[in-house]
């Protein structure tokens, strides 16, 4: 495995195909190992797996946690090496972005509604991140989680819309054995707050049991788990169509759901089929 720090030695880095990459922000799990073995499975043993490891300022809003997020270098590494990774990008700010830049991605709609609500501008930079590191990588695929589902849905836009050649794969929420989705948040909990934090997939999950009964009975279900956890401050909860436009019928939909547990922010979702 090679770790690369600047954008010179990642384009001369041997061009092997297929080529699978894996975007995160580092402090790895099990979530991101799912990530990069579903990578190698889908590359074969002769194909190459890059790993961007980048904590991205410009998707952090200025009061955000963008200073104090897990920055976990040599145990990143070897999970990756782990996992059978060739090449690992992990870029100063400085390489990234030499200066400011004055061209960023502009999402589109969907970036204001849902996590775009509460944190203003984060998909815009979480858009043109994504396409330097497409830019740069040049990968045949690019391998994304569903528990970044908006975060997903925007990035299939941007390649559809802006005709990037890249498969985009969407990766299932891989879960603690108690349901909670693993997160590289989820080390800012204490005890305490990792038990009510599991609300949120109760939440969820009574939501798809109350599918058959339809779209008012499953938010009502959601949210009576909810409120059961006073101390848990829901940003919101929402029921939509599976390219995260409205619901306009039976089939399936998609619950998301974002909810602070102490000064944590969490992030979750399911799929649910409404009758
Ligand atoms: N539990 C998970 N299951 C599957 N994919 C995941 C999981 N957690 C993160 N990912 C995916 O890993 C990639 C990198 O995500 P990131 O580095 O932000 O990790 P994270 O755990 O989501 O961190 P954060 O706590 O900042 O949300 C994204 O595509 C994300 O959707
Ligand atoms: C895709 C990503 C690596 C861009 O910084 C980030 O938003 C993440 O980790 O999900
Ligand atoms: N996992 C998405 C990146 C972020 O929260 O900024």
């Amino acid at each position: 495995m090679r770790l690369t720090q600047t954008k010179a030695e990642l384009r001369a880095a041997a061009a092997i195909r297929p080529r699978a990459v894996v975007m995160t922000m580092g402090a790895l799990h099990e979530g991101h190992a799912a990530l990069l073995a579903e990578a190698r499975e889908r590359v074969g043993p002769d194909g190459s797996v890059v790993l961007t490891i980048f904590v991205n300022p410009l998707q952090f809003g200025p009061t955000e946690d963008f200073d104090r997020y897990p920055r976990t270098l040599a145990s990143d590494l070897a999970i990756a090496k782990n996992e059978g990774v060739d090449l690992v990008f992990n870029p100063s700010r400085d390489e990234l972005y030499p200066n400011e830049p004055s061209i960023t991605v502009h999402p589109g709609p969907l970036a204001d509604e849902l996590e775009g609500m509460v944190r203003p501008g984060h998909f815009a930079g979480v858009l043109t991140v994504v396409s330097k590191m497409l830019h740069l990588t040049s990968p045949d695929l690019a391998l994304f989680g569903e528990k970044d589902y908006q975060q997903l849905t925007l990035i299939r836009e941007m390649v559809c819309d802006l005709d990037m050649d890249v498969d985009i794969v969407p990766v299932q929420t891989v879960r603690e054995p108690d349901g909670l989705a693993l997160s590289s948040r989820n080390r800012y909990l204490d005890e305490t707050e990792r038990d009510e934090a599991l609300v949120l997939y109760r939440a969820l999950t009574a939501g798809a049991k109350a599918g058959m009964n339809g779209p008012d009975a499953v938010l009502a279900a959601a949210h009576a788990e909810l409120e059961a956890v006073p101390s848990v401050q829901i940003d919101y909860l929402a029921l939509r169509a599976p390219d995260l436009g409205p619901v306009i019928g039976p089939g399936e939909a998609r619950m998301l759901v974002a909810a602070r547990v102490g000064t944590t922010r969490l992030i979750d979702n399911i799929s649910i089929t409404l009758r």
